[in-house]
């Protein structure tokens, strides 16, 4: 885990749940006179779904020699998920080191910002919902169907395999290889789908860690990534309704 926490005690609390969890965060800086990052997040009764409200602070602290100087991307990391809750230029700067040092590069486009086109070339897996999907291809978008916008990011230069997810009726993909297709979500009691993308993700991520040479099937990691976000639109909350690999049948 790589990122920038303030002083306060909502840096301190992530900082343990990191340790409790037995995740290393080596990564996460702690900057003085900054508060952490916060989010607000609306759950919608009826249906589970949210909203969030999202003040990024220490984590978009980085001054513009950092951008260019810091070095994010552990050694020994393999596979390396991006997101953009860190100005761009880091994130950016930071694929394109990845990418360079043969790291297998997951980016995960939220919150959604307009990209540079050069980038698509140094991610191998893209992970995006529909209305980051669309966001992203801009003009493209209106007439294309989630296939279409898949096909869109793969000709932009996504090296294996775009994922666009669709909530309650799962996704879809391709993958440069010409493989292509749907997968269902799983029919469960939804309670709060807040995490289901970046559970999703993550589980991606852990499949395609793991699995290496011919053990890597994109179905397998598909329905892996299905079953863990089915975990997580179970139950309450963000962090705690991630489920455990030995919660999740597959392997
Ligand atoms: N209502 C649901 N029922 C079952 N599975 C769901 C539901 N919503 C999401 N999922 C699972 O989670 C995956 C990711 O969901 P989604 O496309 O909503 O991502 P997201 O918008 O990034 O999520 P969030 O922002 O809520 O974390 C879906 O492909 C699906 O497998």
């Amino acid at each position: 885990m790589v990122g920038q926490v303030g002083e306060d005690s909502f840096g301190a609390d992530y900082l343990k749940a990191l340790e409790r969890e037995g995740i290393d965060g080596r990564g996460v800086r702690k900057l003085e006179g900054r508060k952490t990052g916060v989010s607000t997040i609306i759950v919608d009764d009826a249906t589970g779904e949210n909203r969030i409200l999202f003040a990024p602070n220490a984590n978009y602290a980085f001054s513009g020699e950092w951008t260019a100087a810091w070095e994010l991307v552990p050694g020994e990391a393999e596979v390396v998920v991006f997101q953009l809750e860190m100005p761009l230029g880091v994130v950016l700067h930071n694929i394109r080191k990845a990418s360079q040092s043969g790291k297998h590069v997951i980016l995960n486009p939220a919150p959604a910002e307009i990209l540079p086109d050069a980038v698509y070339k140094d991610v191998d897996t893209l992970i995006l919902n529909q209305s980051e999907s669309t966001l992203l291809a801009g003009d493209a978008a209106a007439s294309h169907s989630p296939e279409q916008l898949a096909s869109h990011f793969l000709h932009k230069g996504v090296k294996d395999a775009v994922i666009i997810t669709l909530g309650g009726d799962g996704l879809v993909y391709a993958t440069s290889s010409g493989l292509s297709g749907r997968v269902a979500a799983k029919k469960v009691k939804v309670v709060d789908t807040t995490a289901a993308g970046d559970t999703f993700v993550g589980g991606y991520a852990v499949k395609r860690a793991r699995d290496t040479g011919k053990s890597f099937g994109y179905l397998k990691a598909l329905d892996f990534a299905t079953l863990a976000a089915s975990k997580t639109v179970e139950r309450q909350g963000a962090m705690a309704a991630i489920p455990r690999l030995n919660e999740l049948s597959v392997n």
